[in-house]
């Protein structure tokens, strides 16, 4: 795993390839716990391990701007159970989600795959789950133009079963914006479809 520093007066052959400091890092990680980096099975872990904290942080979520015209109804539009991954910010430490998107396009209609793509964006970071469903009701509702968002997610987290008080527990969370904060009846209509 390398990072090319590019030469900041433009000259591309002086650009230099140095080591990607998180292979360095792993490797003294490894050092810390006991281990041996020169054994067989852990000389390219380190490299590995660089290339997966670059996968997770640098995630593109690719094209999020399509839209179509409204249809000029306001009808409950719900696109459920996306499998995220996320890390918690505490422990660095993995937790999945099921995150349930709903919104009443009275602006523009979303692509169906936009929504699956703004859940793994906000989930490729350091995150608590809280923030991870406000964050991807905002950018729902600025993309779509849309204030009625809600957003409902279900995760574990292994900071919470495999380590500290090892209980395996789902956490759910949940963003409502615009109606669905005001609107009982809404959040009543969006639940019933759910268990359905
Ligand atoms: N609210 C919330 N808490 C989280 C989330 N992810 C992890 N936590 C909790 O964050 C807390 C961090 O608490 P600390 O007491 O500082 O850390 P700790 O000593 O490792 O705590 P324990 O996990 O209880 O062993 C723990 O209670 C975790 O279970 C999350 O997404 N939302
Ligand atoms: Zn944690």
């Amino acid at each position: 795993m390398s990072v090319t520093k590019l030469d900041l007066n433009g000259d591309p052959s002086a650009s230099t390839t140095t080591e990607d400091p998180l292979v360095e890092l792993a490797r003294q990680l490894l050092v810390e716990i006991g281990e041996d980096p020169n054994r067989d099975g852990l000389l390219d872990t380190p490299a590995r391990f660089a290339r997966w904290w670059r996968e997770f942080i640098n995630y593109d979520p690719g094209s999020l701007g399509t839209l179509f015209e409204s249809i000029g109804t306001s009808q409950l539009v719900v696109v459920s159970d996306i499998q995220v991954w996320s890390l918690c910010e505490h422990h660095l430490l993995p937790f999945n989600c099921s995150v349930t998107i709903a919104y009443r396009p009275t602006g523009q209609l979303l692509g169906l795959s936009k929504f699956a793509r703004v859940a793994h964006q906000y989930a490729h970071k350091l995150q608590v789950q809280e923030r991870l469903v406000d964050q991807i009701a905002l950018e729902i509702s600025t993309l779509s133009g849309t204030p009625d968002v809600a957003v409902i997610a279900k995760g574990e987290h292994l900071c919470m079963s495999m380590r500290g008080i090892k209980a395996a527990a789902q956490m759910t969370s949940t963003a409502y914006r615009g109606e669905f904060s005001t609107d009982a009846e809404l959040r009543r209509e969006l639940f019933d479809l759910l268990r359905a």
